[in-house]
């Protein structure tokens, strides 16, 4: 329900380690006559669509400084930064332009703009000065800014938020309301319509023109969306104020307060500024060369793995239970199989059963993959949206910060404990050759867990789409692997020579079907992810 908060202040390029850096104003947003309207289905099953304006007809001025947004939930607060900062559809605008200083954008502004959102779109395990960091190393170009530029940067930040206190701290909440009472201008609205935007400190002084009293107890903020609501009416009757209550008098559908805000001295004064830069603008300068990412994909991918890293190290319960469970469910099928006869019919028994146990744990033991993606949807999307980094970044740090310590250290655990303790065969190729097959079904797992977690934005889903192929591949698996152990079982008895060919043909099959499987989702992983709709 409350603010949108856009920092609009511009980074200088003076590199003298002395000189205060980053204090230059930033450059002047203006937006004129923006018109977002989405389609929205009538019903869940129905063919019909209906218009809806987001935002109606929306102009203003956005000045170096801080400036709020506020206003009821829905009033279009986001939509009308998102318009802005270009991570709107483009399909959705109807009309209108934003400039930047006088010129002409397109929708690569997402990548050279950044704003605070109410949600907490952070990485939870990392200090607000380290989330500061990593977005400073990423969205500063390395050419221009030295890393004491960069450190510099956050310092300011820090210093001008007053979040001294809390900068080393994972207090995210500390960093949003430290934004939000900066700021000098505000711009409340409320059903995708402006109703005040100026100076923030003569806002109350407009309303109470109006005849709306604030309460000297009365929080500003609270006052200001109790208005908006209609929750308090004007107490003081002048014209303006019969013109707030009466609202037969509007047309149908018309927010009294914007159609009184439109006529107002602030108004007037925004658009005659909006005409001003209308008529001096040149059609034929457009910033609409396309605006690359600020840092190489090399650099990328060792910030955003250092990330992942981090994020793992700091938050490590899933690598020690999937270790864990690797060892205890290692000893486990060792003890119930232990040292198992080489003689025929036990040695079969025994090792159908023992590698159905091996094989449901290698799948199953898997299940922990499908929220890799699925837990930081949100946070891809605004940084991905953002320009932080390229997809192909995000993928191969995610799946090789999971893979490594949470999937290939522990199956070399769990293979070795459960072939020594049921006494199978001492050969270092043998052993060599299990643990390559173990791995290959834990991967290929990962991967069709890693490919759902992609593909779906809820947990719930996710689980249900999981286990069908799990079951799946955990029985055909199980049967191959099976033979392929009964017949070497067979083959080193010196019994049946050609059925050792046969299980070599089997072998290779299974490991490239693995291959196949593995490689397959994990380039559909990536398919998907780049699917991710970046338009909010
Ligand atoms: N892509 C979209 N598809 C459908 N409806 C949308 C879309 N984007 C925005 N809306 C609708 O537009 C209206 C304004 O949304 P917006 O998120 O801009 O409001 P807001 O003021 O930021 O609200 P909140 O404070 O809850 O975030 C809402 O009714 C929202 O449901």
């Amino acid at each position: 329900m409350l603010d949108e908060v856009l920092v609009n202040e511009q980074p200088s390029t003076d590199t003298e380690e002395t000189a205060p850096c980053f204090q230059t104003p930033g450059p002047t947003v203006t937006f004129h006559s923006l018109r977002y309207r989405i389609k929205e289905r009538l019903g869940m099953f129905s063919r019909q669509w209906v218009e809806k304006d987001i935002l109606r007809d929306v102009s203003g001025i956005l000045s170096p400084g801080m400036n709020a947004i506020m206003g009821p939930t829905g009033s279009g607060k986001t939509s009308l930064l998102d318009v802005i900062a270009g991570r709107k559809d483009p399909k959705g605008l109807k009309s209108g332009q934003v400039l930047v200083d006088n010129t002409i954008v397109t929708s690569d502004l997402r990548l050279c703009s950044a704003y605070v959102v109410q949600n907490d779109i952070l990485m939870g395990t990392l200090t607000v000065r380290e989330n500061l960091a990593f977005s400073a190393n990423l969205r500063l170009s390395r050419k221009e800014y030295s890393s004491a530029d960069k450190q510099m940067r956050v310092d300011s930040v820090i210093q001008e938020l007053g979040l001294k206190d809390c900068a080393d701290t994972k207090d995210h909440v500390t960093l949003k309301t430290g934004i939000i009472y900066q700021f000098d201008h505000l711009t409340l609205m409320n059903k995708g319509e402006i109703i005040y935007a100026g100076a923030a400190n003569k806002a109350i002084t407009y309303f109470e023109e109006l005849g709306y009293k604030c309460e000297p107890f009365n929080n500003p903020a609270d006052f200001f969306l109790d208005v908006t609501n209609g929750t308090v009416l004007p107490q003081i009757h002048n014209n303006k104020s019969e013109m707030c209550s009466n609202s037969d008098e509007m047309v149908e559908n018309e927010n009294p307060l914007a159609v009184i805000y439109r006529k107002s001295p602030h108004f007037l004064n925004v658009k005659d500024r909006l005409t001003q830069i209308s008529d001096g603008l040149d059609p034929e300068v457009t910033k609409d060369d396309r605006v690359g990412y600020a840092t190489p994909f090399y650099y990328q991918l060792m910030l955003v793995s250092g990330r992942t890293v981090r994020h793992i190290l700091r938050n490590p319960q899933t690598s020690y239970a999937q270790l864990f469970l690797n060892i205890f469910f290692g000893i486990l099928v060792g003890l119930i199989y232990y040292q198992i006869p080489h003689t025929l019919p036990e040695a079969l028994q025994n090792r159908t059963g023992a590698f159905f146990f091996l094989v449901i744990n290698m799948v199953f033991g898997n299940l922990s993959a499908v929220e890799l993606f699925i837990s930081e949807r949100v946070l891809f999307i605004h940084e991905n949206s953002s320009g932080f980094y390229r997809t192909s970044v995000y993928f191969l740090s995610k799946v090789f910060a999971d893979l490594i310590p949470n999937r290939i250290l522990p199956v070399f655990i769990f293979s070795a404990i459960p072939y020594f303790m049921m006494g199978l065969k001492p050969d270092v190729e043998a052993f060599f050759l299990y643990c390559v097959t173990m791995s290959m079904i834990s991967l290929s797992a990962v991967s069709l867990a890693f490919l759902i977690s992609a593909s779906v934005g809820s947990f719930a889903m996710a689980n249900i789409l999981i286990a069908l192929p799990y079951v799946v591949m955990m029985v055909s698996l199980a049967e191959q692997k099976i033979y392929r152990h009964v017949d070497c079982l067979l083959c080193s008895k010196k019994f049946f020579k050609n059925t050792c060919i046969f299980s070599l043909v089997r072998f290779t099959f299974n490991q490239v079907a693995l291959t196949g499987i593995m490689c397959v989702c994990l380039l559909l992983t990536y398919v998907q992810l780049r699917r991710i709709s970046r338009w909010k």
